[in-house]
């Protein structure tokens, strides 16, 4: 297949992906952003976590509350915790990998905090011992996910929010993630800011 036709056959999947992920995931992330608000309004910040291109959407995620998405107002307490290399770094050589954000989630966590574990398989080690720390620190978990949910879909109680992309393909899930992102910060800022 030449390059344009390969562009366009990710455009077509890309834009078939989101079409039909918006039914399947617009009640949770709507669940979702209702529960981050209350979590800020509570005073509680938003732990964000994910493994490569999740890494980035968690970074993403947590720049745009610090910062801001598109309204003028204060920052939002958020932290990425895939930043800090020497934390990162130190973890996994003291450690493992399968730890670094689970023991920066135990030290960092408190009750009335969220955690949002992406993970396009839900099938990270890393991000499921996330999931597991938040909830022995009292958090409620927001999974961002794909496929069949994964081991991650096991993990999460009554007070957590599952938005699971209906994909098997990483890039298309994560393509949607990204969206459920935006839409997140745009719940959290007219739930906490009103109006436009
Ligand atoms: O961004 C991509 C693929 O589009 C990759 O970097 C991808 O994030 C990595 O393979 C991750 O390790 C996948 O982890 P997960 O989404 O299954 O938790
Ligand atoms: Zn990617």
């Amino acid at each position: 297949m030449n390059p344009h036709d390969r562009i366009v056959q990710h455009f077509h999947e890309s834009i078939r992906t989101k079409q039909m992920a918006m039914d399947a995931v617009t009640e949770s992330i709507a669940d979702a952003g209702h529960l981050m608000a209350q979590a800020l309004q509570a005073e509680g910040k938003i732990l964000s976590c994910g493994n490569g291109g999740s890494a980035g959407d968690a970074q993403h995620f947590s720049s745009e509350l610090l910062n801001r998405f598109e309204m003028e107002r204060p920052g939002l307490p958020a932290v990425a915790l895939t930043t800090d290399s020497s934390t990162l770094t130190s973890i996994a050589n003291d450690y493992s990998y399968e730890e670094i954000f689970s023991k920066q989630v135990r030290a960092l966590g408190h009750p009335q905090d969220v955690l949002l574990a992406i993970s396009t398989s839900g099938s990270s080690a890393n991000v499921n011992a996330a999931v597991n720390a938040a909830h022995e620190r009292g958090m409620a978990v927001v999974a961002l996910s794909g496929k069949d949910g994964g081991a991650m879909a096991g993990l999460l109680g009554e007070r957590d929010v599952e938005i699971r992309v209906p994909s098997d393909t990483t890039a298309r899930i994560q393509e949607v993630h990204l969206l459920a992102i935006h839409c997140l910060c745009d719940l959290i800022d007219q739930h906490l800011f009103g109006g436009a």
